[in-house]
């Protein structure tokens, strides 16, 4: 461990003799009379407040140029209300950028061999006449500042992690990198130690915090890794997996702004409540342009349930399925057996009854084939195969004295025809993905014929009743999303839908957004002139590119982050390859996780199919959530879901041990209500997980509902509550003070990935572990001291 330099002379020294030179710009008037560590202090704190006087006027400057832009005339022409759109765009994002800097704005400072001094921050800070005063954590020039370790310094003489309350830097810590190396001493890998464990060792908030003032040698490498291909970031529970693909979010946008904010970066999560809790990471490092979403939100229109079986979701996942719904829609092509018979011209008196054989049918199938469109954009030309064939047939039969113009004409008035039109759906029907979803989830005979690989069991998972009329269909679950986003690649928008209107800009809108975008320069505003041309169609005001991106299916993001990725099934994975044209990807997740019927056992098993050889894996070792003490127990878990995996280091120990408490059977309620009231008053203030098998008895909910401050996972105030009632699905990601697993043995035999949830569940406390039984303890836990 490396000593603070408040208790170490060497350190003392070589510090003195940088602070001492009066060139740097850490010099605060020091008092002879003070000792070292106050006037180092007195420094710092005169250094920040400059920092933050440098702020106040980056600030005051947004503020002024933003009210000129109010008080300007919102008429003028379309070119002028889309220039003055995009400067209060880019002033109103400098000042949230601002803003978000106020917390923590200077975290620390490097120090090389001769003494010269950098101080790293939130943002970039230069002084009245552009000397620079802060650097972004983001820049490469702040890389030493997290990579520097005592045995690799890389030039880094000395790095100081600064501790602040509001504006004040209460205190600091020092590692001297060329001493230690001197003196040959053990020294800790870990960067700004105490930071670290204060950061780790307070009170949870509910929310994910940014991790800028304290992140790790390994972790800054993924964050900086480079942007192109697919990065796989594997890595054990509480390794940072998730708080450093956050900070990879905001570093990628500041360093490939150009590339990346017109488009985007999307980032999915689990479940809604796991993105409530990281909401706040990126704001915080002043990023708002990140689009944060579930699975089961990346339809539009469509907020997937959770309510699927563990059957029908192992089949909707199931990669197959996008065979499948090519062939359901096939089956949706109907061909007469042998013809099929209409009357057109029905009020005229020269109506015309036509027979149209298979033959025929079968031409305008093909010519539909043949545009390689999509099936609801290939319907114009099975329509006019089919209507000219027809038209022709008539001119024929009436004698020959049509001319080519009369038969178009014709061919035309067919296809106003009711009975030709009813020909055609039978031929080709208009639908939209969730008609055909619908189609082929009510109906066991084209279930039958699309999906003969599968089991009678899988296809009867997927039948859906029909609701009766005036009653609302079920749901859609989040393993039907990717489903619906696959039948809408297949279906292509239908007529007249908003996507196909949007199609058309004309030449002068585009125009204007190109004059635009060439007065203020490239990188003002994140778009290109098509894209600010749409937001002008329809006189719409510019809107933020989230919003934008979740209306819009076919958006292709600049980069896209999945956590927890182990869980996405393969038609999830499809999805977000749509998603993510370029295929520049960063994946993070914990294959000893998986607990999804269709997640994944293998990385591979997902990339190897849309980016073979463009993916590389880093592993993160560390982690910085769950003490030695808990890990230990679940040494034996992890054995049982992989016997090659081992448990990550836990970077420290908490001093309580692990307990186990066997309950009676009869009245399980009330025990368990016993100890979750004990657990808390323990708890002094934090916050406690109770998690569960999907199965819990009702009489177990009933009697913790009953206690104050208890909640339940789904609800909106899970975050917030003293108490949340969960399984282990639902827990993934999250962190707790305190974590009561009840009844293990029912969590292990819950479905077929039961072990893998044990071990999500034992690894969510920071603090204390307790387990709660009535059932036998599963021996995987022997280690709990039995209470
Ligand atoms: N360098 C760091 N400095 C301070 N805190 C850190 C650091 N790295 C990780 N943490 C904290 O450790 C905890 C676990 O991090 P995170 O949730 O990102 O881990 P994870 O690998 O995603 O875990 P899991 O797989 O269990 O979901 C969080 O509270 C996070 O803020």
């Amino acid at each position: 461990m490396v000593p603070t330099s408040s208790s170490s002379s060497e350190l003392n020294s070589v510090v003195d003799a940088g602070a001492g030179n009066g060139t740097n710009p850490g010099d605060g008037g020091a008092q002879p009379s003070d000792g070292w560590h106050t006037r180092e202090l007195r420094a710092e704190n005169a250094y920040v407040g400059r920092l933050y006087d440098r702020l106040e006027a980056q600030r005051a400057f947004a503020s002024a140029r933003l009210r000129e832009i109010h008080l300007q005339d919102r008429g003028g022409t379309a070119q002028s209300r889309m220039e003055r759109d995009t400067l209060e765009i880019h002033h109103t994002r400098r000042l949230a950028e601002l803003h978000a800097a106020e917390y923590g704005l200077c975290f620390g400072r490097i120090e090389s061999a001769d003494g010269e001094r950098q101080y790293i921050g939130r943002i970039a800070l230069s002084d009245e006449d552009h000397e620079p005063l802060l650097t972004d954590w983001r820049a490469p020039a702040a890389e030493p500042f997290y990579r520097a370790t005592p045995a690799a310094p890389g030039g880094v003489a000395g790095r100081r992690h600064l501790r602040s309350k509001g504006r004040t830097v209460v205190d600091f810590d020092d590692d001297a990198f060329g001493l230690n190396a001197l003196a040959g001493r053990d020294s800790s890998e870990l960067s700004g130690e105490t930071a670290l464990l204060a950061s780790l060792t307070a009170a949870r908030t509910g929310r994910m915090g940014d991790i800028v003032s304290t992140i790790q040698a390994e972790q800054d490498r993924v964050i900086r890794s480079e942007l192109g291909g697919v990065l796989v970031v594997q890595g054990g529970p509480g390794t940072g997996k998730t708080v450093v693909a956050l900070h990879r979010a905001a570093y990628l946008l500041y360093t490939h702004r150009d590339r990346l904010a017109k488009r985007g970066v999307l980032v999915i999560g689990p479940n809604t409540t796991f993105l409530r809790y990281i909401d706040q990471v990126l704001p915080a490092l002043g990023e708002s342009e990140v689009v944060l979403s579930s699975i089961g939100a990346l339809y539009p229109g469509v907020t997937g349930t959770d309510t699927e079986t563990p059957e029908a979701a192992a089949v909707k996942g199931d990669g197959r399925m996008a065979r499948v719904l090519a062939d359901a829609l096939e089956g949706l092509r109907q061909l007469p057996e042998d013809s099929w018979t209409i009357t057109v011209g029905r009020r005229s008196p020269y109506h015309v009854e036509l027979e149209i054989g298979r033959a025929l049918c079968e031409r305008a199938h093909a010519a539909a084939h043949r545009t390689g469109e999509p099936h609801n954009l290939a319907r114009p030309d099975l329509v006019e195969r089919l209507s000219s064939e027809l038209a022709l047939r008539i001119a024929r039969d009436r004698g020959g004295n049509m001319n080519l113009d009369d038969v178009a004409n014709l061919a035309d008035a067919l296809v106003g025809e009711p009975e030709f039109q009813a020909v055609a759906d039978r031929l080709w029907p208009l639908l939209s993905p969730e008609q055909l979803l619908t189609t082929l989830f009510g109906s066991p005979e084209l279930l039958a014929r699309a999906m003969p690989d599968f089991s009678e069991a899988q296809r009867a998972a997927l039948l859906r009743d029909d609701p009766g009329p005036g009653q609302d269909p079920a749901p859609w679950t989040t393993d039907d999303v990717p489903l619906l986003d696959e039948a809408a690649e297949l279906l292509g928008p239908l007529p007249g839908s908003t996507v196909s209107r949007q199609a058309q800009l004309t030449a002068q809108e585009l125009e204007f957004a190109k004059v635009v975008l060439e007065d203020f320069g490239v990188g003002l505003v994140e778009m290109d002139a098509e894209m600010l041309a749409r937001q002008y169609q329809g006189e719409q005001s510019l809107r933020p590119l989230a919003e934008r991106a979740a209306e819009d299916r076919t958006w292709g993001f600049g980069h896209v982050i999945v956590d927890e990725a182990q869980e996405l099934s393969p038609m999830a994975w499809r999805l977000l390859t749509r998603r993510c044209p370029g295929r520049s990807m960063t994946i993070v997740g914990d294959l000893a996780q998986t607990g999804a019927p269709a997640g994944l056992s293998s990385w591979s098993e997902a990339l190897e199919e849309y980016t073979a050889g463009r993916w590389r894996t880093v592993e993160l070792t560390v982690n910085y959530r769950t003490p030695a003490e808990i890990m230990r127990i679940t040494e034996g878990v992890l054995r049982a879901v992989d016997p090659a995996l081992t448990v990550p280091t836990a970077v420290r120990s908490g001093g309580v041990r692990p307990w186990s408490l066997r309950i009676p059977e009869e009245d399980r309620g009330a025990a368990l209500r016993a100890v979750v009231e004990r657990e808390l008053a323990a708890l002094d203030g934090g916050r406690m997980a109770v998690i569960h098998a999907p199965s819990l008895p009702g009489e177990l909910v009933d009697a913790l509902a009953e206690l104050d401050g208890v909640v339940v996972a789904d609800g909106p105030s899970a975050l917030d509550s003293p108490v949340v009632l969960m399984t282990a699905a639902q827990a993934k990601g999250l962190e707790f003070d305190a974590v009561l697993v009840v009844e293990p043995a029912e969590i292990l035999a819950a479905h077929t990935r039961g072990v893998n949830d044990l071990y999500v569940a034992l690894t969510r406390a920071t603090r204390n572990l307790g387990v709660v039984h009535s059932r036998e303890l599963p021996q995987m836990l022997e280690g709990l001291d039995a209470r």
